[in-house]
């Protein structure tokens, strides 16, 4: 269910199989069938346009071709390429369609109630340009439903980027198993609703493919979840530091601080500023707060090793102060950084590689734009292609976790493993939620969760907490949220 195949761990699925005795054919034939299930179940649709390409996505649509012709409805075929060049499977398929195939690229597409898009799935190879690209302009600009076969086509599978042009789909139906493409933007906006069909491909493939890349949902991390016991005691939850800018600036820190302690995190002192002091005093009684004029009385604070856990960056101002307090912080410890710990860092990856180095753990919680200013001039991770190779570039170059925010956030760890969110909110973008992200993460980080899994945990509840405050959200709603969807984990956890 939950996990997620490019089109090389697909195509290895498929061949897997095929050697446990599946028929090729039967998988195209099964694939093309629930397509036309879907295309059955839409209203209004009695004109229908498969739009087939030169490959097995075009074989798809000649299967559902026939068989919504068989259940009465008004086919038509167009073809984009040549017929005789058809070849496997495709050309098969093909030759079972008994009635016209009309070339695609003069195909009146507004002669349709609804067009089927058959034109290129998983082997999309480069850019759609010249008639291709036409056709799908085309195809885009009718306004009619479209039903994509396995992607809307010229949207990459693997990293959810449109090549050269791609059509909105009504629906997607797609085989096995998601691809990161329907997770990933624009690719989930142009997707429409995703259903995925079961085309006889055992589920015992997965153990031989290995994806590494999941949904970020709790079956990665229940099982590591931090679950109060009766026997513990508030030490045994962590304490974690959020280290505060000045009083001006210190709204982030206070929301930090609440994140982490809604998140289950022990004990959470805020160092700050005298100035801050009474804002931190006064935002929550269980919040302690200490005072930090100087870098040096953080290393005085952390000295207590129980303080196991800092998170530095938010509104803590940008420059070599904070590059200091990360460098005081990070030996032995977890340490996250987010906001302005990052981009105190531009153009300078390598030191927070250092830092990764030294600490006990390390998260970063970049949005792209902080991102982009801490690996500007590292171009073996800045011109991967996509999100979710970004990410899993920046955590092997870092040697730590990379939560990459955004309406599809992705937390990527070095050793490949990588998860998306689909369960954001768009009302989640608002002022603060990143400081509250980084708080929920500092405060499961103290409890001692694996990285990676503390990481993704803290991306799911604030995905979900925000659900849980729905519309008219503000920052401040976030920790308090936070409760319920806790209730409802820790029931499902099975907490005594
Ligand atoms: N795996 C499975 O288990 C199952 C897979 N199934 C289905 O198979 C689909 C994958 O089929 P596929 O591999 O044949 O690739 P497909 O998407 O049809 O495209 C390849 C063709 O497009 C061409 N082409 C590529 N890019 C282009 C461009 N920019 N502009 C123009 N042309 C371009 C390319 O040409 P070439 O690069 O060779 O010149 C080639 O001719 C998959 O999405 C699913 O629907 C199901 O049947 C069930 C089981
Ligand atoms: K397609």
């Amino acid at each position: 269910m939950y996990a997620l195949l490019d089109p090389q761990e697909m195509s290895r699925a498929d061949h897997c199989a095929v050697d446990a005795g599946v028929p090729a054919l039967a998988l195209m034939e099964k694939a093309g069938c629930a397509v036309a299930d879907v295309v059955a179940r839409r209203p209004h649709a009695t004109r229908v346009l498969v739009l087939c390409g030169p490959g097995n996505n075009g074989g798809d649509g000649f299967v559902a071709a026939r068989v919504l012709a068989q259940r009465g409805f008004r086919v038509r075929v167009a073809l984009l390429g040549e017929r005789g060049r058809l070849a496997g499977d495709a050309a098969a398929v093909a030759a079972l369609w008994r009635g016209p195939v009309e070339d695609a690229t003069r195909v009146d597409v507004m002669a349709a109630d609804l067009i089927v898009d058959a034109l290129f799935g998983a082997g999309l190879a480069r850019d759609l340009d010249g008639a291709a690209r036409a056709l799908v302009e085309r195809m885009a600009a009718s306004g009619r439903p479209i039903v994509a076969v396995d992607l809307p086509s010229g949207l990459d599978g693997a990293t959810g980027l449109v090549r050269g042009a791609a059509a909105p789909a009504v629906e997607t139906v797609t085989f096995f198993r998601r691809k990161p493409g329907h997770l990933l933007e624009p690719g989930r906006s142009l997707c429409g609703k995703v259903r995925v069909a079961d085309i006889g491909i055992p589920d015992a493939v997965l153990d031989l493919v290995r994806p590494k890349t999941a949904v970020n949902a709790p079956h990665l991390w229940e099982a590591l979840f931090p679950v109060p016991r009766r026997s513990g005691h508030k030490y045994d939850r962590g304490h974690g530091v959020v280290v505060s800018g000045g009083a001006w600036t210190s709204g982030a820190a206070r929301l930090a601080a609440r994140g982490a302690l809604r998140a289950g995190a022990g004990l959470v002192t805020v160092a700050c500023p005298a100035a801050a002091l009474p804002l931190h005093a006064g935002s929550y009684a269980a919040v302690m707060a200490r005072p930090m004029e100087r870098p040096a009385d953080l290393s005085a604070l952390l000295a207590d090793t129980r303080l196991n856990t800092v998170l530095l960056g938010p509104g803590l101002g940008v420059g070599a102060t904070t590059r200091q307090l990360v460098a005081i912080a990070a030996p032995g410890r977890r340490v996250v950084l987010d906001a302005d710990a990052l981009t105190s860092f531009a153009g300078a990856a390598w030191s927070v590689g250092d830092v990764a180095r030294q600490a006990a753990a390390l998260v970063i919680t970049p949005h792209d734009g902080e991102f982009a200013r801490l690996f500007h001039g590292t171009p073996e991770v800045l011109e991967r292609p996509g999100k979710l190779a970004r990410a899993r570039a920046a955590a092997a170059r870092l040697g730590g976790i990379v939560v990459l925010k955004g309406p599809d956030t992705v937390v990527a760890a070095p050793d490949g493993r990588a998860a998306i969110a689909e369960n954001a909110p768009a009302y989640l973008a608002t002022a603060g939620a990143g400081d509250v992200l980084a708080g929920i993460t500092l405060g499961l980080l103290a409890q001692g969760m694996p990285a990676y899994e503390a990481a993704a945990a803290a991306v799911w509840v604030h995905g979900e907490a925000a659900r849980a405050a729905g519309p008219g959200l503000v920052a401040d709603d976030l920790p308090e949220a936070l409760r319920a969807v806790y209730t409802r984990l820790y029931e499902a956890l099975g907490m005594e």
